[in-house]
């Protein structure tokens, strides 16, 4: 049997300077753990079978029209700049134009040593490349832009983190992996001629609707902005937004220490590494304009009146904050059932995310039951909830179903963190069950499942745990 990938590789026909071209290495002995078969057949991958899936997506067999590369990159790592980063554990194997036309890259992770590993061995723990896979189509499931997850595959190999734990190969698929950090790359080099290439491949890509540099900026911006307001209104941590996990294309890209926040608190912060909270709950909305405050800067030398560019990309910088609040309270609007939020719904919405946070209300649950009538269970102040219920009642009377509204925007799953360690814990056991119960749980997170009504309950306090580095 064989495997038809129908590629169309087009960021190999940029120049070399964009890549490193290499094989993947060779695993000992790869078992697939996953394939996601609906999102194959949107690609138009066609012919398979358990071994040979496990051969390509494992990286020993290269699939036919594949033209591996290490994709090259910079980026500011909690606001310090390097200069070269890069796929040190990646390759993309190409593109495929998809069933609705869209371009898409298919890319190992997990899949050995590359010219930009620095001292990284190139690998992937288990426990990341199921984090990685669960969290991306459930995140998709929500509606959220997103990196999908095509492949999982066990290596039979070990990899050496603070411990020895298995190692694995996920793949991803995206609708491309320019990040801000590609754009940063070729500015800081001043390599102006590769900069420009790479501007008009994004366009062409990603924003054909638009011509001049400004105009591309402010598309990125307008849907970043969209994307964090979003994030937000799902209680998402991404946990680490450096420039280099931040795409052109607006979706959300590396699942390392992210989190869907059990208890609201605005301040809530998932990464062990992020000591300081640069990244987070509420501090999303803030980096989102750091970060396209870089790519401006990196797009400056692409206009050749540069005084007129740096006004121009000030606007549109400037502009971010309104952008993210109205982003946001269409968000947070729609989750308390009304159809066009109005500025003054601001007040609304900010009261009763203070009960919340004031009594440690599960963020998940409490817009869930909004709809149902018992999100007065959720919070402590019953008083307090009791006079925001009149108001908020009041508001919604003239909408038309607003439950329907409601239960469309506001999840009865998450995935949530104490529930994806305890499916890592049992993978490691070689029990891969909970990792496919979860997958098939979260892939209809705004129905309601009484069978799986357990994996609603909030985390007890000795379920509570960090997301981390650990074993990346
Ligand atoms: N085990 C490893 N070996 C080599 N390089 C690594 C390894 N882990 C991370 N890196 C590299 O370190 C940089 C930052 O890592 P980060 O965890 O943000 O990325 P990643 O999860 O590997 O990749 P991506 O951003 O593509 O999802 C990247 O250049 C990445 O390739």
């Amino acid at each position: 049997m064989t495997l038809s990938i129908p590629f169309d590789n087009s960021y190999a026909r940029l120049p070399d300077s964009f890549y490193a071209r290499l094989t993947p290495a060779r695993v000992a002995a790869p078992e697939l753990i996953a394939f996601n078969m609906p999102l194959a057949e949107e690609l138009g991958i066609s012919g398979t079978d358990d071994p040979l899936l496990a051969a390509i997506f494992g990286g020993n067999t290269l699939p036919e029209g594949a033209d591996a590369l290490a994709q090259i990159y910079a980026g500011h790592q909690f606001g310090g700049f390097s200069p070269q980063l890069g796929d040190g554990r990646a390759l993309l194997l190409g593109e495929v134009i998809d069933r609705s036309g869209t371009r898409r890259d298919i890319q190992l992770k997990g899949s050995g040593p590359t010219p930009f590993s620095r001292r990284g061995d190139g690998r992937a723990a288990l426990g990341p490349v199921l984090r990685e896979y669960l969290l991306s189509e459930a995140m998709h499931a929500l509606g959220v832009p997103t990196t999908r997850a095509l492949a999982a595959v066990r290596t039979g190999e070990d990899v050496y983190r603070e411990t020895i734990l298995p190692g694995a190969v996920f793949t991803r698929v995206a609708s491309s992996h320019i990040r801000v950090g590609t754009f940063q790359l070729f500015a800081s080099r001043q390599q102006y001629p590769e900069l420009q290439q790479l501007f008009e491949y994004t366009r062409d890509r990603h924003y054909p609707e638009t011509k001049t540099p400004g105009e591309l900026l402010a598309a990125v911006c307008q849907r970043q902005a969209a994307l964090v307001a979003q994030w937000m209104s799902l209680g998402f941590i991404h946990g680490v937004m450096n420039t280099d996990n931040c795409t052109l294309s607006g979706e959300t890209i590396d699942y390392g220490p992210c989190a869907f926040m059990d208890q609201y608190h605005p301040d809530t912060v998932y990464s062990s590494i992020d000591q300081h909270g640069r990244y987070a709950y509420q501090a999303q909305a803030d980096i989102i304009v750091w970060n396209m405050a870089q790519l401006a800067t990196a797009m400056v030398p692409l206009v050749q009146d540069q005084d007129a560019a740096v006004s121009e990309f000030t606007e549109i910088i400037n502009a971010m904050p309104n952008l993210i609040r109205g982003e946001w309270l269409n968000r947070f609007g729609a989750k308390l059932g009304l159809a066009a939020p109005q500025p003054e719904d601001a007040r609304l919405i900010a009261d009763l995310l203070h009960m919340m946070q004031a009594g440690g209300s599960d963020f998940t649950n409490t817009f869930r039951a909004l709809a149902s009538g018992s999100a007065r269970d959720e919070i402590t102040d019953r008083e307090s909830y009791d006079a925001w219920h009149a108001r908020w009642q009041e508001r919604i009377a003239s909408e038309a179903a607003p439950e329907a509204r409601m239960h469309a925007v506001n999840p009865a799953f998450i995935a949530r963190n104490h529930r994806v360690e305890q499916m890592i814990s049992a993978a490691l056991e070689g029990d891969d069950s909970l990792f496919h119960h979860l997958c098939a749980v979260l892939s209809r997170p705004y129905e309601d499942q009484p069978d799986a009504e357990e994996l609603r309950r909030p985390p007890l306090p000795s379920e509570v745990v960090q997301a981390t580095f650990c074993g990346t």
